[in-house]
């Protein structure tokens, strides 16, 4: 099969015509790489969008499910896999391994902490934060312990994709921790001016964009409320910061250099070439920057012009394999 061989040259002639005869739309002479999916139909809903195919199927890339119910040796033959599920069969890109470290939130930003980037354009450092995996009622003690200073984030510990994963509470007061459901992370909030960044990484490539977010927390807010509070899905909103008329010291993005060596080095520690990084930057620095959330294949379809940046990344793995 064709996972690790070259591309169309390694077919014999009748598999040939059998695998071009079932690219539909894709004309034969530019049929050239097969990339074979295992996707939620979440996710092939938001990243196979009509106009990635029409772009990448001119540019000779045809995208076809893989069949998890079959083994991958009959299948295909594809020349590359993308996929957001652990198979055993299908360890192309991203290996499951890698892929299961950012679903986890304690073991996601561990890497983040261990970095030791320069800091001649900001400091890139995360959230104090605390694992908690039993027993709600010691929550308290165990905060009061670690140091921890309200308002926490709390967020659960697995992030599976699931909406539930997804629920996050804002608490502004220890006490009330104990009705939450656990495993959880209790994460320490970091005022930022309601902005966050989405850095997306696409193999070499990244992108940022900015998002809405969490408006801060004031000594006065905190004085007055108490509780834990669920909160929605505020950066992944379809109103976009983009075009907003926001704060430009707030809203400047970070510096191009801090998030190219961010990125490099996540790459190489995290073994991943698919995922997006949440970054916002502390109000009132110019550039003290935290992480808070890494996601393994994120809504790419969300990314300004990722049909281009995903056509030439394919492009690119297919002929950087052809020169090994
Ligand atoms: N430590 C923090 N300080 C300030 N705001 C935070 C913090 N953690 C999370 N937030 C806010 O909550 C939002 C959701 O948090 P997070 O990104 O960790 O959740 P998620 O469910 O993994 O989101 P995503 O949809 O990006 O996967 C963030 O986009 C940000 O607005
Ligand atoms: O587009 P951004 O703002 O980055 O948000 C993404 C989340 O970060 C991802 O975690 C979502 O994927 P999962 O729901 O599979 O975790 C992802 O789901 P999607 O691919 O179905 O859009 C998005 O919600
Ligand atoms: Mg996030
Ligand atoms: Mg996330």
């Amino acid at each position: 099969m064709k996972l690790s061989g070259a591309i169309s040259h390694s077919r014999a002639d009748g598999e040939k015509e059998e695998a071009e005869e079932a690219r539909v739309g894709v004309p034969p002479a530019v049929a050239k790489i097969v990339v074979g999916y295992a996707l939620t139909s979440k996710k092939k809903k938001s990243f196979l969008q009509a106009k990635f195919i029409r772009l990448a199927s001119n540019k000779g890339i045809e995208f076809v499910a893989v069949d998890l119910k079959r083994p991958l040796s009959e299948q295909g033959p594809f020349d590359i896999v993308i996929h957001k599920r652990v198979h055993p069969e299908v360890i192309v890109l991203d290996p499951p391994d890698a892929i299961e470290h950012l679903r986890n939130r304690q073991s996601m930003l561990e890497e983040v902490a261990d970095l030791k980037l320069p800091d001649c354009y900001g400091r890139v450092c995360i959230p104090r934060q605390l694992v908690i995996s039993n027993n709600p009622t010691s929550i308290p003690d165990e905060v009061t312990k670690a140091g921890l200073k309200v308002p926490l984030v709390v967020k659960p510990l697995v992030v599976d994709g699931s909406a539930k994963s997804h629920e996050l509470f804002l608490a502004y007061d220890q006490c009330s921790l104990a009705k939450l459901e656990t495993p959880m992370v209790l994460q320490e909030f970091v005022n930022h001016g309601g902005i966050l960044f989405k850095v997306y990484i696409v193999g070499e490539s990244i992108k940022v964009v900015r998002r809405f977010s969490l408006p801060d927390v004031t000594q006065c807010d905190l004085s007055k409320i108490s509780g834990v509070f669920r909160f929605p899905r505020v950066s992944s909103s379809a109103a976009s910061a983009e075009g907003a008329n926001l704060d430009p010291t707030i809203a400047e993005l970070p510096p191009r250099p801090l998030l190219e060596g961010l990125a490099r080095e996540l790459r190489l520690r995290l073994g991943l070439r698919l995922f997006n990084v949440d970054v916002i930057r502390q109000n009132g620095t110019k550039d003290l920057y935290y992480v808070i959330d890494i996601n393994y294949f994120p809504g790419f379809g969300k990314m300004p012009e990722y049909e281009h940046i995903f056509t030439d990344f394919f492009l690119d793995l297919v002929q950087s394999k052809y020169k090994q």
